[in-house]
């Protein structure tokens, strides 16, 4: 499915920085390890040093003792200049140069590690590409002919123009509208399904934390590691009040949107019928075994009607009778989408397989059930393992 990662593994060991006359460290004697082609989100309080902590990493702010390792070699190694061109950086607001177009501000890393002129601007339109926007249309404009979402995603290209295998990412979709955010997180996951880079994400809002990290850092004052692990675990187990005041209210719904409806155990015990069968037989069938309602399937098995008993006797044929289904889940939506159709619907999902044909159904017991057993932590999601 996924490609070999193309990040490497970062190491934090005991790194403190002080700032010049604070009598605080910023940072005290953080350890972390990041793993290769994961996304690490360090979420935590205005102020607690998550930017700081990120910022070290490509020295733009150089730390007062401990050691970083980016795939094992220092980084104090590097000449600083040369160590930025290799990892990608993206903020809010983009940071875009204001007098440069698209194309320049794209290939700024590349131009300076002396790329020709037509290797640039092929790199340039495959990464506007693979962010969606279309090159002949933006690639000459300059960042105020762009909405925020936009600007965003050029951030995004310039910061993997010379395909770094490391991304750092400072609140990189903070300053666009919810809708346009939840895009744009979409299409970092998109493109992290090929590219697998170590990504360092900071953000202060934790349901982006639980929807983009493989793992999560919990940071408290000075980044002190509060919990440092997947989502799900930290929503199902918060290890103190802090993560816990952090993780908020509505976790068992978070929890639902880490799993997907193919890791529980739907149903597939409806009486299904296809659509060329006559409302006698089907009357019959469903008097015989007792039951008050059927599913009727078109020839390819795709969900097409809910049928209750008692309207077949007056019906000529099951394309009209009783009524359309109407939300359906596959097998690849989340939980939360499955609660969402069983409340739509105010009864049993319907779950479809890859082409659409039926598979089972989903009902809010299940759904009930499963959030108990991620409080007894006995489920286990897909995401989770590594
Ligand atoms: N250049 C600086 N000089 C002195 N103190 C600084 C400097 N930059 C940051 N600090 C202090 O270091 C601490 C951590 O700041 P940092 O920006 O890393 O936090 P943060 O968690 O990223 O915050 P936010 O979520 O508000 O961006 C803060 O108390 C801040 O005031």
């Amino acid at each position: 499915m996924a490609d070999k990662p193309s990040g490497v593994e970062i190491q934090l060991e005991n790194v403190t920085k002080r700032y010049p006359g604070s009598s605080e460290p910023a940072v005290a004697d953080v350890s972390m390890t990041i793993p290769a082609g994961k996304i690490v989100i360090l979420v935590g309080p205005s102020g607690c040093g998550k930017t700081t902590t990120m910022r070290m990493i490509n020295r733009l702010i150089e730390p007062s003792s401990g050691r970083i390792t980016i795939g094992g070699e220092d980084v104090q190694a590097f000449n600083a200049d040369e160590l930025r061109r290799n990892i990608g950086y993206a903020i809010q607001q983009a940071g875009l140069f204001p007098h440069f177009t698209v194309e320049q501000n794209i290939g700024v890393v590349p131009g300076l590690l002396k790329w020709s002129r037509k290797r640039i601007r092929e790199r340039v339109e495959e990464l506007m590409d693979l962010v969606g926007l279309d090159p002949a249309e933006f690639r000459d404009r300059y960042p105020r002919q762009l909405s925020g979402g936009q600007q965003q995603r050029v951030g995004v290209a310039r910061a993997l123009a010379a395909d770094p295998p490391v991304l750092l990412m400072d609140e990189p979709f903070g300053a666009v509208d919810p809708i346009t955010r939840g895009h744009l997180q979409d299409e970092l996951l998109r493109l992290q399904e090929s590219l697998r880079k170590t990504i360092v994400f900071v953000t202060h809002d934790f349901d982006e934390a639980v929807k983009l990290g493989d793992r999560i850092a919990v940071l408290g004052d000075k980044s002190s590691i509060q919990q440092y692990d997947t989502p799900e675990a930290i929503l199902a187990h918060p290890a103190n009040d802090m993560v816990a005041g952090f993780v908020g209210a509505g976790a068992s719904l978070k929890q639902l949107t880490l799993l997907r409806v193919r890791d529980v155990s739907y149903s597939d015990t409806t009486l299904t019928a296809t659509i060329g069968t006559s409302p006698a037989e089907l009357h019959k069938r469903l008097t015989e075994q007792g039951r008050t309602y059927a599913l009727v399937l078109d020839d390819r098995r795709r969900p097409k009607r809910w049928v209750h008993v008692r309207d077949l006797p007056a019906a000529s044929s099951l394309t009209t009778v009783g009524r359309p289904v109407g939300d359906s889940v596959s097998t690849q939506s989340t939980l939360q989408d499955a609660l969402e159709a069983i409340l739509a619907e105010g009864g049993n999902a319907v779950v479809t397989g890859s082409r659409g044909e039926y598979v089972g159904t989903v009902d809010i017991t299940t759904v009930t059930d499963t959030i108990q057993q991620l409080r007894t932590g006995h489920v286990d999601s897909e995401s989770g393992q590594s």
